[in-house]
């Protein structure tokens, strides 16, 4: 078999010239925090690119800078100097074009799960009749048709992503931007969900970015990966997933599987030494 080395590379800049299929582009973003103790470079010089239709992933040791890089993306925070541009449009601040899954559960307690799906929707005003058909197409793609009356307390930790993500989804974002979102599960809800995401993310052709600080699950999801360093965070390299090592089932115990997580976790050490 060809080693997966091939499949390693080093990070390029982006060019600036805009293919259409460029979906995301992320281009110099940098972002230092002021302190007590003096400033902090958060992420220096970060670009990266992803595509319609793409599945990304972000993956990096704790305080490499991913949340506070999809938090720019999300436009919940301003970068210090760089541009990010969605479907060609510079963003300038949170928008319904870029949905959120977030670690935490993030549910509205007072709300049901359809209530809490169809929170975006009931915002902009959409009439309830066609609340209820976007809602219950995503109740059944969540697998959650019975809980749609639950209240979020009642739910367990992958039925509450399981909602949060379809209540991200029901406002029809261009992109998908989840920061970790399977991290406070177990090992087994987890690998329910990855599975569940994929689905998804083939039924509805979404554009993913996905923040997770575990190579396994960014190898097991992703089509493309960046790996980020720390001090300060930046963009370290660029793992293209070959199709056969994605999604299916015990593919995580296979020899390529383990070889190519291997071969990523060693050029990071290089680099670090
Ligand atoms: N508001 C802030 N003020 C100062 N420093 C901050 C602030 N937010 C984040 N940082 C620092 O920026 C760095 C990157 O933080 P960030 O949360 O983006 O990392 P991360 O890779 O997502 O980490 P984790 O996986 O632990 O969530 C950290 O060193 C953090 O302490």
């Amino acid at each position: 078999m060809r080693s997966s080395a091939a499949k390693v590379q080093r990070f390029s800049l982006v060019e600036t010239n805009v293919p259409e299929e460029k979906k995301i582009l992320i281009h110099s973003i940098s972002k230092e925090y002021r302190t007590k103790t003096g400033s902090f470079l958060a992420l220096d010089n970060v670009s990266i690119h992803v595509c319609q239709n793409e599945f990304v992933s972000l993956v990096g040791p704790s305080g490499c800078g991913k949340s506070t890089l999809l938090r720019i993306l999300a436009g919940l925070e301003e970068a210090t100097s760089g541009t990010i541009s969605v479907s060609g449009h510079e963003i300038e601040g949170p928008g319904a074009d870029r949905g959120m899954v977030f670690q935490s559960y993030t549910l509205f307690p007072w709300l049901t799960v359809r209530e809490n799906i169809e929170f975006g929707l009931s915002l902009k005003k959409v009439p309830p009749k066609q609340r209820k058909e976007v809602s219950d197409r995503y109740l059944e793609l969540v697998s959650l048709v019975p809980f749609a009356d639950s209240y979020p307390k009642e739910l367990s930790g992958g039925m509450k992503q399981r909602v949060a993500i379809a209540r991200a989804l029901a406002n029809s974002p261009e992109v998908l931007l989840m920061d970790e979102p399977f991290a406070a599960l177990d090992a087994q809800t987890k690998s329910e969900m990855q599975e569940l995401l994929l689905d998804i993310w083939e039924k509805e052709k979404t554009t993913v970015v996905f923040i997770t600080h575990d190579i396994e699950e960014a190898i097991f999801l992703s089509q493309r990966l960046y790996v980020m360093q720390s001090h300060p965070g930046r963009i370290e390299l660029e793992v293209q997933i070959p199709d056969e090592l994605r999604r299916k089932k015990h593919v995580k115990d296979s020899e390529a599987f383990i070889r190519l997580k291997r071969e990523i976790i060693s050029l990071l050490q290089k680099k670090k030494g």
